[in-house]
């Protein structure tokens, strides 16, 4: 299909595909609790976004070095240009990395040098954003968002991630004011498996110019309109909702009507190694549930560039390239 559209909520640590899992895990001599590939695949059938989230921080405490941080980003971006991403927002967790000793540094560094090749090879965008677990203490990440701004790390933006339901928004106050003084972007999950209030918090609390999934919406009208009113943008990710059970089959997914409903939705992969897919899956599994026409097509991503945060010259070009495709249709 080719459309050009800008990835906004993907999980580095979400690419980490098992092939990589092994390979790291031998490169580092790691005991993992599989002995293959296939014992390993057999584990990724979630019945919630918690079965999920214990798999995938178990998997990624392979990830030790700057080295594999760099692979990892790369074979990410390699794959996200085959799909026709041609602008990434890479969400991170630097606190599963910290936890088991790692310079965040390092981290930081090697997902830089990645990012920066991508630039230069596929003349792919990025911003990077620092996601704080909702299920530790809020203390715990305004630490290290304190620690961040003191050493000068480089990132764009703060998102706010992991379990959802019970750690609503309003915990995070503090984290995301201080990230907004010192000119950080800021995004949260919110809506996903949680309810519709969180998505409230999320606005008037966090005050965050994005949020991420936010399929929960629909069961507040009132809460529409403003998203609508506001243009917020929602980045929804189909294939993640399916495989976490936040919506039965592709066929009853919400985004053909949130579209419809003049929400500011766009499609993202979420954690694409573990849910069948990257951006391009998710638009060919899209396409035959709902088999969207090119206008339909075009929105999404539109929507996507409109969302991110690259400035205004280069969102115009990005813009410039949908149009393109929409004239070659
Ligand atoms: N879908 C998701 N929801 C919340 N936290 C996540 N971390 C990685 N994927 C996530
Ligand atoms: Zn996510």
């Amino acid at each position: 299909m080719n459309l050009p559209v800008a990835e906004l909520h993907i999980h580095l640590e979400g690419t980490l595909e098992p092939e990589m899992i092994m390979s790291l895990a031998d490169k580092h001599s790691i005991d993992l609790p599989y002995s293959s590939i296939d014992e390993l695949r057999a584990q990724y059938e979630f019945s919630n976004l918690q079965s999920f989230l214990d798999l995938f921080y178990a998997n990624m405490l392979v990830l030790r070095t700057r080295e594999d941080f760099y692979e990892i980003t790369m074979a990410y971006l390699q794959r996200a240009h085959a799909s026709g991403v041609r602008h990434v927002e890479l969400f991170f967790d630097p606190q599963a990395h910290v936890e088991r000793g790692m310079d965040l540094r390092d981290v930081i560094a090697g997902i830089r040098d990645a990012l920066s090749e991508a630039q230069d090879r596929w003349g792919i965008s990025h911003k990077l954003i620092a996601c704080f677990w909702r299920h530790a203490p809020a203390s715990e990440a305004l630490e290290l968002l304190r620690l961040m701004i003191a050493q000068k790390h480089e990132i764009d933006g703060i998102g706010l991630d992991s379990s959802e339901l019970g750690f609503p928004p309003e915990l995070f106050v503090e984290v995301f004011d201080l990230a907004r003084e010192h000119g950080l972007h800021v995004v949260a999950h919110a809506g996903e498996e949680g309810p519709a209030d969180y998505i409230w918090q999320a606005l008037d609390l966090l005050k965050v110019e994005r949020v991420d999934h936010g399929i929960r919406c629909l069961d507040d009208e009132k809460l529409v309109q403003r998203l609508v009113a506001e243009q917020m943008p929602l980045t929804v990710c189909p294939l993640s909702n399916i495989r976490l059970r936040a919506v039965d089959t592709m066929a009853d997914h919400p985004l053909p009507s949130m579209l419809e409903a003049g929400l500011k939705v766009s499609v993202h992969s979420d954690d694409p190694a573990y849910f069948g897919g990257y951006m391009d899956a998710n638009f060919a599994s899209l396409m035959k549930a709902f088999n969207f026409s090119t206008e339909q097509l075009a929105r999404l991503a539109r929507n996507s560039f409109e969302s991110s945060f690259i400035d205004d010259s280069a969102k115009s070009e990005r813009l410039a390239e949908v149009e393109a495709w929409v004239s070659q249709r």
